[in-house]
């Protein structure tokens, strides 16, 4: 997202020129033609640079007054001084007094533009920093293969590039943050910032404060999570535990891109793609009367819905590969191989905390691994609450009932349990099982009819 840069200045050939130079290099610009005009851009919203002519006429304000004002109210917020020529004292001045820098009139647009990106360029870091942050910290891609997971990408990938708001339901640790952040890195907004508001993770009366920002005696105390994500992307998580007088401010914020900060009565105007995230089907809370149908509505235009990992389970082993690379590589040692049993164990395991228990439990068997076992991870290292909960090949009670049964009796049994717990490991998929236990996708299915499992789910 460009950076935003005000331009004051009485003579509007110069503001027009000028928006011109920089909004062909990708800048956005506003214009203000005196001090009062000035001071309510920069209220309505914080730009990255200010450039002021310091010859204003027939404003409240002069050029230099009008510096002071802005330094004193925000003293990071650089501004580049454009002087008249002959006015060297005053540019002087000015710089003396927290200008960046200054140019002479006439200028050319390669100086104008060259000293515009010197002075941008903390606040050009500092986007490239949270920008970063925001990867490292995501860092994940979407892993697996499985039709669910393809289908999610597919969908953020088309998306991506529109600015439509998108919901994300799934249950918890199932990657609707890691969805979120693709959404973003694939959007154009990709150099604007990446803000995450987690209602769930603040008391209900911080939640405006945090979203919408502060404002005391009329001027601006802390910018709120909206400002700070103009530009870019703003992704509410949890979004069923905003507070219900909030919805009605975040609805607000939808239709007219516009708010208010707490303690404020000002408009302040934001450009923020909102993405939101519910593990809680959000009818069920407007029913239950938390939700507000009509947000619902302007939240949810693009659905994309994350399965729990029981529902694709075939995503289970390049997860597994994901992150046993990762720790391997943070503990730094080698990539240890995983033994088929293991794999074919944490295949089978529910996962009620879906991939984000699945990467601890990839983590604390690297970090407990033995240093002679590091090469390796063996089925029994695998951790006894994944071990514990493993769909059993038949009970005590059908094992004395084979050991007591014909041959012929026993083997249909062993079959029949056998298929059972492969197919509940490739979440019903056919080809995928008969191509793990080596049969023919048509002889499985004759097999599964002959053993009265032909009803087991068959999505394909
Ligand atoms: N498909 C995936 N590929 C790689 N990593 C993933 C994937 N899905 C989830 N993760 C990882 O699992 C963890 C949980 O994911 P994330 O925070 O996105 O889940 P969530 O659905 O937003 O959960 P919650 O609702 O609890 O906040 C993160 O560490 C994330 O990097």
């Amino acid at each position: 997202m460009a950076l935003d840069v005000l331009i004051v200045d009485d003579e509007q050939d110069i503001r027009d020129l000028v928006s011109g130079v920089l909004e062909d290099e990708g800048y956005t610009a506003r214009s203000a033609a005196d001090s009062d005009a000035a001071l309510d851009a920069i209220r309505d919203r914080r730009p990255s640079l200010v450039l002021l002519d310091v010859w204003l006429q027939g404003s409240k304000l002069d050029g230099l007054e009008l510096l002071d004002e802005i330094k004193r109210r925000d003293p990071s917020l650089p501004v580049l001084v454009i002087s008249g020529h002959g006015n060297l004292d005053t540019a002087v001045a000015a710089v003396r007094r927290g200008a960046a820098d200054f140019i002479e009139k006439p200028f050319e647009a390669e100086r104008l533009l060259l000293l515009v990106s010197r002075a941008t360029e903390t606040e050009r870091l500092r986007r490239e920093n949270a920008n970063l942050k925001a990867q490292v910290g995501g860092g994940d891609e979407l892993t697996g293969s499985s039709s669910a997971i393809n289908q999610v990408r597919a969908t953020l990938k088309r998306v991506a590039a529109t600015g439509s708001r998108v919901l994300i339901t799934g249950p918890a640790g199932v990657g609707k943050e890691v969805a979120a952040r693709l959404l973003h890195l694939w959007s154009p907004r990709t150099e604007a910032p990446f803000v995450v508001v987690s209602a769930a993770r603040m008391t209900p009366e911080r939640v405006e404060e945090e979203l919408f920002g502060v404002e005391e005696g009329g001027e601006l105390a802390r910018p709120g999570l909206l400002e700070q994500a103009h530009g870019g992307t703003l992704f509410l998580d949890e979004i069923a535990d905003m507070p219900i007088t909030t919805q009605a401010k975040i609805l607000r914020v939808l239709t007219d891109q516009s708010f208010a900060r707490v303690g404020g009565q000002r408009t302040v105007k934001v450009d923020v793609r909102v993405v939101s995230a519910t593990a809680r089907p959000l009818p069920d809370e407007i029913a239950a009367g938390r939700f507000r149908e009509d947000l619902y509505y302007r939240l949810n235009v693009v659905p994309v819905h994350l399965p729990p990992l029981t529902e694709r389970r075939e995503d289970i082993p390049a997860l597994v590969d994901h992150f046993v690379a990762r720790y391997a590589a943070e503990r730094r040692v080698p990539t240890p191989e995983v033994a088929g049993d293991a794999m074919a164990a944490l295949q089978a395991y529910d996962w009620p905390g879906n991939v984000r228990q699945l990467r601890n439990i990839v983590e604390r068997t690297i970090i407990m691994a033995p240093g002679d076992r590091i090469g390796r991870i063996d089925i029994d290292m695998l951790p006894p609450e994944v071990l514990s909960d493993q769909p059993q090949l038949a009970s005590n009670a059908t094992q004395t009932a084979m050991m007591g049964a014909p041959l012929r009796e026993a083997r249909e049994t062993f079959e029949r349990e056998y298929l059972r717990v492969q197919i509940r490991r490739f979440s019903g998929n056919i080809s995928r099982t008969a191509s793990f236990i080596g049969m023919e996708r048509s002889a499985l299915h004759r097999k599964l009819k002959l053993l009265g499992l032909a009803d087991s789910r068959d999505e394909e």
